[in-house]
């Protein structure tokens, strides 16, 4: 199953991976602590209203939406403007104080858990939407726009903004989490939808990553500083401007749901669909445990099988076309029960119940919390590696519900875990490493749209072997000399 290399890390996971989540925060701390005459200084900046050492706020801005254990900030500043974001990273860089960005603490990775204090940047308070060009597809905006008010704003010019991680997330968020989502396989991700960024280095320097003002879909000029941000997670600057690119809300829309026997008949069709060129907005997997919680939590009726979820955007000129072609597709491979949802009502409840299948996986076990997982590979390897992880999950009897955004080569587990359980987080631990051991076996990533965060920082390592990590640190270490962008984040 594994390549010898895989099998020999595998023999010493247990020994050496346990001990990372454990608390293995990298370099001892160089930071200094916040003291009485800090936080004067910051309240001199931002106002006294927007410091808070209330352990309530703490808490709050200490975790995301993860199993990773909480990390408090010593102190959480809100910002109202770009010159509070300027003036605050000056006074932490000066001052060799950790500073994290904090946008709605959605992330999966523990991205905002404070590793050694410091002070939690909250960036929600700037929510201006600042220009809407309609005739260009673009936007911009500030850190507190979320990507479901954007799109509410929006509704009237005809476009929308297609990136749609489950959760509400700060565009911005996103932009730092480099994330995606069920139209990712029509739309793309973060990275192909950010024209430009304003970020604020942490010596206070504000740069415009593809320079003040331009919001072109090409440009050839020079590095690309903006994707270089996209994906850092923090650790080089704090995103307070966004240029992304919007699309024309497609005049027709039909979503349909069709169930298989084996999950390569299933990926098959996939990868049919996908070779015909159909330009699928949503091809999403469900295994059999996913559609059991799915019906569970959601009120739905559907066959417990291995499942596709499908979307098609488009003109209503052709779309029924694209559709019969896949129809024909999925009867070729043995597919069965083909049902849609036209209606914008049916189609709602379905994509808002597919994006609360965290909730729905947590429901099996009453109490639990989700561990989740995000692996990635080449689409022609993915049957093999969801059997795969199947087995793992069946030999360790434990639930693992697969979701997928197969279109794209990624999916997730979400593990239900009550924390208090540790031999049952031992084992899913476990899983979701060797899972993404397997992943990257195979060509694919140990994530594909989570992120490292504070998870994954030894799966970095293997993925881009050593020398690949050291070039990131030295980036890094050219932007934040000083390392108090999010320490412990991405790097171990
Ligand atoms: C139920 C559910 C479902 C999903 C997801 C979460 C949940 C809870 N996610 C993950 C999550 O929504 C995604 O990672 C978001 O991009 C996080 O955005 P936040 O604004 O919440 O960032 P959050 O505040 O959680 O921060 C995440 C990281 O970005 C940094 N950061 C935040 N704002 C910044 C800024 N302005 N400048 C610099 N750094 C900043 C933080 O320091 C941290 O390292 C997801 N994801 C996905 O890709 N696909 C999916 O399908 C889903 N689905
Ligand atoms: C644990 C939440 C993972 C959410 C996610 O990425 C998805 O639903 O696709
Ligand atoms: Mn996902």
């Amino acid at each position: 199953m594994f390549s010898r290399q895989v099998k020999q890390f595998l023999k010493r996971s247990s020994s050496t991976l346990w001990p990372y989540l454990q608390r293995n925060y990298g370099a001892p701390s160089r930071q200094a602590k916040v003291t009485n005459d800090f936080v004067s200084s910051l309240k001199s900046i931002v106002g006294d209203k927007n410091v808070s050492t209330a352990d309530a706020v703490r808490e709050q801005h200490g975790h995301d939406e993860s199993h990773h254990e909480i990390g408090l900030p010593d102190v959480v500043v809100f910002a109202e403007s770009v010159q509070h974001v300027s003036e605050v990273s000056k006074l932490c860089n000066d001052n060799v104080v950790s500073l994290i960005p904090f946008g709605s603490g959605t992330g999966l990775e523990g991205g905002v858990n404070a590793l050694e204090g410091g002070v939690c940047l909250d960036v929600t308070k700037m929510d201006e939407i600042i220009e809407v060009n309609a005739e260009d597809f673009d936007c911009t905006v500030r850190p507190g726009v979320m990507r479901i008010g954007l799109n509410n704003y929006l509704r009237d010019t005809g476009l929308f903004f297609p990136i749609d991680p489950g959760a509400d997330a700060s565009v911005c968020g996103m932009c730092a989490t480099s994330a995606s989502g069920t139209n990712a396989v029509r739309y793309g991700t973060m990275r192909e939808n950010v024209l430009n960024l304003e970020v604020v280095l942490p010596d206070g320097r504000v740069i415009d990553t593809a320079g003040k003002g331009r919001r072109t879909k090409k440009t050839s000029a020079g590095y690309n500083l903006t994707n270089l941000f996209v994906g850092s997670e923090g650790t080089l600057g704090t995103i307070t401007k966004a240029t992304v690119r919007l699309y024309g809300v497609p005049e027709k829309t039909i979503s349909a749901v069709c169930h298989f026997n084996s999950v390569q008949e299933a990926v098959d069709t996939v990868v049919q669909v996908l070779q015909c060129g159909i330009p699928m907005a949503k091809l999403e997997f469900l295994d059999d445990v996913a559609i059991e919680a799915f019906n569970k939590f959601s009120k739905f009726d559907m066959t417990v099988a291995q499942s596709l979820f499908l979307e098609f955007h488009g003109p209503a000129l052709g779309l029924e076309d694209q559709f019969n072609t896949v129809k024909e597709l999925i009867d070729m491979n043995n597919g069965f029960g083909l049902k849609t949802a036209i209606e914008a009502d049916e189609r709602n409840k379905l994509w808002k119940a597919r994006h609360e299948m965290v909730w729905a996986c947590c429901s099996l076990i009453p109490g639990s919390k989700p561990y989740s997982t995000d692996v990635c590979v080449p689409i022609s390897h993915l049957p093999d590696v969801i059997v795969k992880t199947k087995e793992m999950i069946k030999e360790a009897n434990v639930i693992g519900p697969i979701v997928g955004h197969v279109g794209d080569g990624n999916f997730h587990v979400f593990f239900p875990v009550d924390h208090a359980d540790t031999e049952t987080f031992k084992k899913v631990y476990d899983i979701s490493h060797r899972m993404a051991l397997l992943a990257m076996d195979r060509n694919g990533t140990c994530t594909g749209e989570h992120g490292i965060g504070m998870g994954k920082r030894d799966l970095l390592i293997r993925e881009l072997g050593e020398e690949g990590v050291e070039a990131m640190r030295q980036v890094k270490k050219t932007f934040d000399p000083n390392g108090i962008m999010n320490p412990g984040k991405v790097f171990c």
